[in-house]
């Protein structure tokens, strides 16, 4: 028995949980699931978009699936993510692109991972007004979170059989923070004789892996590159519909979509319940459950193969709850 925190989150949140935790349970995996809330909805209810028995319950747990939650832009509150990612220090962000046979795209053979750093650079949002009309925002990049990261990317290479590391920057730009990651990761990549290291300039590596993806096997790169790329990466196999990913500490591990809360369909049955039951998938296997794992991804081949109950991102006409079905039906 597993004990799993799962947050409902924002928009679409509460609709592809619910449809994860359905697959989940219909693979005979026995979780004790446990409600926790973050979020814009937590805040208007309570004050907090990230309340402190929140992160105490994913402390506890064996592991976490976490809904999209909306971060407004502009003012409001900080995002409940970028808080989840360094109050947890979940420093790995795992977002694999693979292409599920069936689901239309501009490629029919991807498999590429991006690893993104996910507790420091740009993304911390660290700003503040110098004088009016000016704003300074702060780029923190350093050799412990940026080995770190180089250090996870090249042992998941080495887990996963992968043959090559790119390291994605703009050292040629950012010398000192991009010219202290690449530095990082180079050293690392000393140590892993095994596996092909090189680099790439952010703006040419956008550029290549819309030309041709696979010239790239697995990516690392700071937290704001990763953010960017990754979207990228989930446009060639399908769009965010389909795209898990997985953010991953020493302590804890949160499963999410890549994807947001997705407004323009929250409520309707529309969404896409994919990419989060992909995350449950990362997570099945985080867990050790491997077979429960493959059957759950098996099952999503299936039904996209077939192809005549997909979601309306996919071209399809089925409702979220119609494909959740037609996977459990398919495990
Ligand atoms: N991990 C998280 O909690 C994330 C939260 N967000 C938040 O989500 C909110 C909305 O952000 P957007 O930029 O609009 O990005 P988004 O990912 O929510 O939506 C972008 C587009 O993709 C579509 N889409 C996304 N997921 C889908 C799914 N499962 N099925 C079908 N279509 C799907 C949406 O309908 C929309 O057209 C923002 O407040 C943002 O801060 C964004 C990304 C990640
Ligand atoms: O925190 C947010 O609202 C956006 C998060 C996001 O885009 C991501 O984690 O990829
Ligand atoms: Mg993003």
């Amino acid at each position: 028995m597993y004990n799993i925190v799962y947050i409902p989150g924002d928009g679409i949140g509460p609709e592809v949980v619910n449809a994860a935790k359905r697959v989940v349970d219909a693979t005979g995996v026995q979780c004790n699931w446990q409600e926790a809330h973050a979020g814009l909805a937590t805040f208007e209810r309570t004050g907090d978009p990230l309340p402190e028995e929140t992160l105490a319950a994913i402390r506890g747990a064996d592991a976490s699936l976490k809904g999209p939650t909306a971060t407004a832009s502009g003012g409001g509150f900080r995002s409940v993510n970028v808080a989840l990612r360094q109050k947890l220090q979940l420093y790995a962000n795992f977002r694999p692109a693979r292409t599920i046979p069936g689901i239309k795209s501009r490629y029919d053979d991807i498999d590429l991972i991006v690893i993104r750093e996910n507790t420091e650079g740009l993304y911390s949002g660290l700003e503040h007004t110098v004088v009016p009309g000016v704003v300074e925002s702060l780029r923190v990049i350093s050799a412990k979170a940026s080995e770190r990261i180089a250090k996870f990317a090249f042992d998941t290479a080495r887990r996963q059989g992968r043959k090559r590391v790119t390291c994605v920057h703009k050292a040629n730009i950012l010398k000192l923070s991009d010219g202290l990651f690449l530095d990082c990761c180079r050293k690392v990549a000393a140590d892993y004789s095994d596996i092909e290291f090189d680099d790439c300039i952010v703006d040419a590596a956008a550029m290549k892996l819309v030309i041709d993806p696979n010239q790239f096997d697995m990516l690392v790169m700071e937290n704001l590159f990763g953010d960017i790329l990754s979207d990228l990466t989930s446009g060639l196999v399908g769009g965010l519909g389909v795209t898990p990913s997985a953010n991953v500490g020493d302590d804890a591990a949160v499963f999410e979509a890549v994807h947001g809360t997705a407004p323009d369909i929250a409520g309707k049955g529309l969404a896409n319940p994919t990419a989060l039951i992909q995350s449950a998938v990362l997570m099945l296997r985080f867990l050790g459950e491997k077979d429960a794992a493959d059957r759950v991804d098996g099952a999503i081949r299936t039904v996209m193969a077939e192809g005549k109950r997909i979601t309306g991102d996919l071209g399809g006409t089925a409702s979220t709850t119609e494909f959740t079905d037609a996977v459990v039906a398919a495990l």
